[in-house]
């Protein structure tokens, strides 16, 4: 079925429309980040940088690291711009341009997001680099799709909804990383369920001069337990990425510099030094995904 001008658009000159890329600019491994000046960071490392193209805050690069082809491209920040930036990298390679139709052999591509985030454990200390085993969203993105659960997943959502029950302006949403990457890209880091929250302050639980509505919502936060998981920290993104790779087919994990300890009211004074640390390990085991 041919799919409409106005529910996929692409330019004039044959990009989609706000990733501003073709079909053939983008490789099947893919690191997303949020800040677009960490893409130039990440492709610094590469070999060959063979595409520099960007639109708004979707930054992109594509280049070679030895064999290996890999794009990296900036998503901005929230859960907003990861369902505008999946639909479109989905677009790109599963969407045939000239007829609009689906293509019949799906492409499932590999993607990382290397972020920043703040932990709310006190074993999790500023400077780690953690993998996200879950990505639990506060936000309202997942209520506009069809999704489902894993088992498991539905098992820790559950408990999940009965620790946050007495928040009645949550809808949580729950999705595993990609086991083959955790397994690759993720091994031996440190581990958890990360929450992506639909702001910075107080979805965080952020005090600053505006009142917060849930009182001590980083205590609630670390206080949930189910089986070995706990909650380890925050961030804006990861959930939505994980949610909507899982709806298309495609493999994701998110993997965090601990930019901030929460419980300890401490924020790193050498934030780049942990995210460049978090790019280095990222690429050094990009060759096996
Ligand atoms: O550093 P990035 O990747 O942007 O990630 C984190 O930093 C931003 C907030 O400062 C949010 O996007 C959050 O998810
Ligand atoms: O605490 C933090 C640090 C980075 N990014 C976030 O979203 N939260």
């Amino acid at each position: 079925m041919k799919i409409s001008e106005s529910d996929l658009i692409i330019n004039p000159d044959g990009t989609i429309y706000h990733l501003n890329l073709l079909p053939e600019d983008i490789a099947d491994t893919i690191i997303t980040v949020g800040d677009p000046d960490r893409v130039s960071e990440v492709s610094k490392y590469f070999d060959r940088i063979e595409l520099k193209k960007g639109k708004r805050e979707f930054i992109t690069h594509t280049g070679y690291l030895g064999q290996k082809r890999i794009t990296v491209l900036s998503t901005g920040i929230g859960t907003d711009n990861i369902d505008i930036v999946f639909n479109e990298l989905d677009a790109l390679v599963n969407i045939d341009f000239q007829t609009r139709e689906i293509k019949k052999n799906l492409t499932s591509l590999n993607i990382i997001r290397i972020g920043t985030s703040g932990a709310v454990q006190a074993d999790v200390p500023m400077g780690t680099i953690l993998a996200s085993a879950y990505g639990l969203g506060m936000d309202a993105l997942m209520n506009y799709y069809v999704h489902e659960l894993s088992g498991d997943e539905r098992l820790l959502l559950d408990d999940i909804k009965s620790h946050f029950a007495h928040l009645k302006h949550i809808n949580p949403y729950l999705t595993a990383a990609s086991d083959k990457l955790l397994n690759t890209i993720g091994k031996d880091m440190a581990k958890g369920i990360t929450i992506t929250a639909p702001g910075f302050y107080a979805p965080q639980g952020r005090i600053v001069r505006a009142k917060n509505s849930v009182p001590d919502f980083i205590g609630l936060i670390n206080s949930f337990r189910s089986n070995q998981n706990r909650i380890t920290n925050l961030e804006m993104e990861t959930a939505g990425i994980y949610a909507l790779a899982k709806v298309l087919g495609h493999q994701a994990l998110s993997v965090n510099a601990i930019l901030a300890s929460r419980v300890n009211f401490e924020f790193s004074k050498e934030p780049n030094k942990v995210v460049d640390e978090a790019i280095k390990t990222v690429l050094s085991r990009i060759a096996e995904v």
